[in-house]
């Protein structure tokens, strides 16, 4: 990866189509200078005037020929350097795009989680996209842009240096001008940067969050937070643009040709008329001049361009530094399946204070562990640390004996499964959304894993059964057969070690009593950790982990730890009472 920051560090995978197309378009740049002093000598031998430069004679012939090759050669170094840079913008979009995606694969998921899709969507998509741009459009016109002046200053100097001063005097007020017009421009411009991200969140926040926010209203709320969005926008654009308006209006007209070629014709009439001036002469540097001031203004606009890339370039290479998991390439062997916790600690980056504290517990292979606790205790942050969303901050976590920061990826995900709440479906068919746990496996493999997980027959009342597409992340599925159908994933992959987290909340009762036989079906014969949040469930396992406040409390089985009266028989004595709320409620309604 590049060390050094900047625009031109993280194009430099393309360097080779950068340089060749700077290279042609300042050709580009130089005879399109040379074709205007061509013109402006053809028309004169036209005229019946003569022509000489470096003591060489030219014959009308000689210089129509000449300027017929150097157009033509012109219009092929215009049109050239831009399709070079666009197939390198094409080329960098692709190279940034799998750097940052393979990147990202690496980091800890926790990163992904706590930076938001809206952040990563700007850089992933916007931000590359604005390097496309900037490689396919201004680099063609850096070389020409910067090579036109130059030469057609060069040019002057060699045909009148009276006129490259008359130039150069005209040029100056301008570039004064210009630069009180763009006085503040990157403060501006970081404002604006920031308000479009904001846009940007904004809109994201009220797409995401419509279920949500037609929940409690129409949807005027997060509506009026794009909408404020919006008028910062407007009022900043509006303010930064009436800061700049007479200024940049004044170096407009003076970067057009108009006052360069008033000048030149003012100081050439008056060079013809004391006779110190030849006709071609003339008409050549009336023509450069006008070459020269056409190509400041792109020069203007490609700076402009260049600040507003490198901002995306810092966020891409931002994205780029960012650490990633360390995972072992050559595997320890994994003597068996059983998980420890030892002395765990851990802290999330934004909280001062700790999630999990010196937390140490086992859990033999072929067993189950429940953790129960009060909300925040910290049973799901236990649960992420196993698929390393993040790393502890201290301690260690084992399977066999091995550290987890010790096994392959591979062998990590080959070793555990994790069935979450928040379960991801593709825009895909239901087939092939289960089949991505193992690709190897046949649609025999699939549909049994699907009658396991009590999903078969909801599947085949679909009108394209197996086909059907499951909707944008999942969206024509109820919360239950969503997270049946990651069940049917986790029994296709088969792995010795599952982590679950029982939800409850698309629970009603028939979805219940399926989702708790799919998951029995899962468990058996593995070695299992379980987020319980129905205690029935869990009379039996082998193990509970009671956590509280990031400390784990008690262990034991259910009924030792009833015999406690600590925090497992309080959460109990609450379980029941819910239940038999429930049940006192229907009763009252017969
Ligand atoms: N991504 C995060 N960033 C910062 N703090 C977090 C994050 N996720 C959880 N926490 C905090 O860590 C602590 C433990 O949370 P955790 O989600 O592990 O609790 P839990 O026992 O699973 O709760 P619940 O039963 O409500 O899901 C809480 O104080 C929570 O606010």
């Amino acid at each position: 990866m590049n060390k050094k920051k900047g625009l031109w560090a993280i194009i430099k995978p393309i360097n080779n189509y950068v340089k060749f197309s700077i290279g042609l378009s300042i050709l580009g740049g130089v005879t399109s200078v040379i074709s205007y002093v061509l013109l402006a000598f053809v028309l004169s031998l036209s005229l019946g005037g003569e022509v000489e430069l470096f003591s060489l004679k030219f014959s009308f012939n000689e210089a129509f020929i000449t300027l017929v090759f150097v157009v033509l050669l012109s219009f092929l170094l215009g049109y050239y350097p831009s399709t070079i840079s666009h197939l390198g913008a094409f080329k960098l979009e692709a190279i940034l795009r799998t750097q940052l995606t393979t990147h990202l694969a690496k980091v800890h998921l926790g990163y992904i989680i706590t930076t938001g899709t809206g952040a990563l969507k700007k850089v992933l998509l916007d931000d590359v996209k604005n390097l496309h741009a900037f490689v396919a459009d201004s680099i063609p016109m850096i070389g020409r842009s910067i090579a036109t002046p130059i030469a057609s200053l060069l040019a002057l100097i060699i045909i009148d240096y009276r006129f490259a001063i008359v130039a150069i005097c005209v040029l100056v007020v301008g570039i004064l001008l210009m630069s009180f017009a763009m006085k503040n421009t990157n403060e501006n411009r970081v404002k604006y940067e920031q308000n479009q991200s904001d846009i940007n969140k904004s809109v994201i926040e009220f797409v995401q969050a419509m279920m949500v926010v037609r929940t409690f209203d129409d949807g005027t709320t997060s509506f009026k937070r794009y909408n404020n969005s919006l008028d910062e926008y407007r009022i900043h654009l509006k303010e930064w643009f009436s800061s700049t308006k007479i200024s940049s209006k004044i170096s407009m007209i003076i970067f057009s040709p108009i006052p360069t070629i008033l000048a030149i014709c003012l100081v050439g009439i008056y060079f013809m008329a004391n006779g110190t001036l030849e006709f071609a002469t003339f008409l050549a540097t009336l023509l450069i001049s006008t070459g020269l001031v056409d190509a400041l203004l792109p020069l203007m606009w490609v700076s402009n361009f260049i600040k507003k890339s490198s901002a995306s370039a810092f966020r891409i290479q931002e994205i780029l530094e960012l650490p990633i998991l360390n995972y072992k390439e050559d595997d320890k062997k994994l003597e068996n399946f059983n998980i420890t916790f030892e002395n765990v600690s851990f802290k999330y980056e934004n909280r001062d204070d700790y999630a999990l504290k010196n937390i140490s517990f086992e859990v033999k292979e072929n067993s189950t562990t429940a953790l129960v606790g009060f909300s925040g205790a910290g049973k799901s942050t236990v649960a992420k640390l196993i698929p390393r969303f993040w790393d502890v901050s201290s301690g260690a976590i084992k399977i066999g004996g091995v550290d987890i920061k010790d096994i392959s990826n591979e062998t990590l995900m080959n070793t555990v499964s994790f069935v979450f709440q928040d379960t991801f479906l593709f825009n895909d068919t239901i087939l092939n959304n289960i089949k991505m746990a193992n690709p190897n496996a046949s649609k025999e493999d699939i549909i049994n894993a699907c009658k396991t997980a009590q999903i078969n027959d909801f599947i085949e009342t679909l009108p394209k059964g197996y086909e059907t597409i499951a909707g944008d992340r999942g969206a024509n599925l109820s919360g239950g057969q969503k997270q049946r159908i990651t069940i049917a994933r986790a029994i296709l992959r088969d792995t010795p070690i599952v982590v679950l987290d029982e939800a409850t909340a698309f629970a009603d009762p028939e979805n219940e009593e399926e989702i708790v036989k799919a998951l029995s079906n899962l468990m058996k014969n593995k070695t299992v950790i379980v987020i319980a949040h129905r205690l029935t469930t869990i009379k039996d396992v082998e193990q509970i982990v009671v956590f509280d406040n990031g400390k784990i409390i008690e262990i034991g089985k259910h009924d030792e730890l009833l015999k406690n009266f600590g925090v497992y028989s309080k959460l109990w004595n609450n379980y029941e009472n819910s239940q038999n709320w429930d049940l006192h409620i229907k009763g009252d309604v017969k």
